[in-house]
């Protein structure tokens, strides 16, 4: 059965979401001062993969790419509350500005962990630019900066954002419908 027809709704389609990544890029490049050292854009995998790359290319200035990796959904749509580092980062980050990169911030537990672990690194500051943010779920008090979209109280997929593993390939964020939430 063809991926599409696992969808219930479509929340966000490719058009818009490009406009909107060229938006947060912008922002981003503007925010930057070009004699400053070259941040660190900070992609949370594996979710933030797909917001990641369309972003970076979008930035008109130097900046490096890393990745981290900290899971806390498994197979189900509830958060532990406890994330799992499970990948550190490859370069230095001390006396850097790091930029996390994430799909969507949901309880907030991802990125308040996240940020703690990037400060005891060195980092000299850690912003946050998130696709997705969906308050109604936060449960760590967290004010995304630099947010892309309010994502309304549904368990989203698409735009490397996943159920099980599976419709990260989606180009567009979506609704399943009730029968693949299983
Ligand atoms: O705000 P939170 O409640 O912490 O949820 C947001 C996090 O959850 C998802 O990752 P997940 O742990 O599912 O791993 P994944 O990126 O591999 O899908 C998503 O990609 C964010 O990183
Ligand atoms: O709504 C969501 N969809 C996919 N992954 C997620 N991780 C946290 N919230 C979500
Ligand atoms: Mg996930």
């Amino acid at each position: 059965m063809a991926l599409d027809s696992h969808i219930e709704k479509v929340l966000w389609t490719a058009g818009e979401i490009s406009d909107r990544v060229a938006e947060l890029a912008a922002e981003i490049t503007s925010d930057l001062s070009p004699n400053s050292p070259a941040p660190v854009l900070v992609g949370v995998a594996t979710g933030a993969f797909v917001f990641l790359a369309d972003l970076v290319r979008q930035i008109k200035l130097p900046i490096s790419v890393d990745f981290i990796r900290a899971d806390s959904y498994g197979a189900g749509t509830e958060s532990t509350g406890a994330p799992r580092l499970s990948l550190d980062l490859k370069l230095d980050v001390t006396g850097k500005h790091v930029i996390l990169v994430e799909d969507i911030v949901d309880s907030g537990s991802t990125v308040a962990s996240l940020i703690g672990h990037l400060e005891k690194k060195g980092a000299s500051s850690v912003s946050v630019c998130a696709f997705l943010d969906k308050p109604a779920r936060r449960k760590v008090e967290f004010r995304v900066v630099g947010s892309g979209n309010y994502c309304p109280d549904y368990f989203v997929v698409g735009y490397g954002m996943d159920f099980a593993e599976v419709y990260r390939n989606l180009p567009y964020v979506g609704v399943l419908k009730p029968e693949f939430y299983s």
